[in-house]
């Protein structure tokens, strides 16, 4: 019988990330994805203290395994602002307004982050960190998943909007950090059970 991970997140792009590459891989393994979207609450803090903090609020969902994500997008100019608080910057401003965040500085670099927790019942909770350098650039693309338009991972020509979610997932700073989880549940297949 499968074991069930309940992946709690209130944001379809990441659902849809997180189920394409994770669900056929941990299915493999013995273990099914499942989604429950829910918008847990997050504290002010550092990228670090927001997930451990919201992956306790995930373990209380329920006594069940449950996985949560947060991303971050951290631009050198502005000392890793807006970092965790990415997605209030672009709900106040829009991606226009974070472009022109940059505009009087030369330096357009920016690192994504992504952590994604997993807490299975009377377990340690583990936290997976992945990031991906890049730069932020000029809205280009289709795909209207936050902040893919304007950001451009390093060493490629395309924004993340204007990627397959498959291209997106072998560099992006979630397609990093879902490598270690399956490496951690290769290596600890009855982690869950
Ligand atoms: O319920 P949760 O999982 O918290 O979903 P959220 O949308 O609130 O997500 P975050 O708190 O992690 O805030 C991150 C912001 O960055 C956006 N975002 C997250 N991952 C992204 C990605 O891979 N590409 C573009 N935008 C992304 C997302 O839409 C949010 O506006
Ligand atoms: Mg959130």
């Amino acid at each position: 019988m499968l074991k069930t991970l309940k992946l709690i997140t209130s944001n379809e792009g990441k659902l849809r990330e997180m189920q394409h590459y994770l669900g056929p891989e941990l299915q493999k393994i013995g273990v099914q994805l499942d989604k429950l979207p829910l918008e847990l609450v997050e504290i002010q803090g550092t990228s670090d203290e927001i997930i451990k903090d919201k992956l306790i609020r995930a373990s209380e969902v329920g006594d069940f395994p449950v996985v949560c994500e947060d991303t971050s997008l951290c631009f050198y100019s502005w000392n890793g602002l807006p970092g965790p608080y990415i997605k209030h910057f672009k709900e106040a401003v829009g991606i226009e307004g974070l472009v022109n965040m940059l505009q009087q500085f030369s330096d357009k670099s920016a690192r994504a982050e992504c952590r994604i927790g997993i807490k299975v019942p009377g377990k340690e909770p583990i936290i997976f960190t992945g990031t991906c350098e890049g730069s932020i650039v000029s809205p280009r693309g289709q795909n209207l998943f936050g902040w893919d338009p304007i950001f451009q991972p390093r060493g490629f020509d395309q924004t993340f909007a204007e990627m397959p979610m498959d291209t997106k997932n072998t560099i992006s700073h979630r397609g990093n950090a879902m490598k270690l989880v399956l490496d951690y549940f290769q290596a600890n297949p009855n982690w869950i059970s």
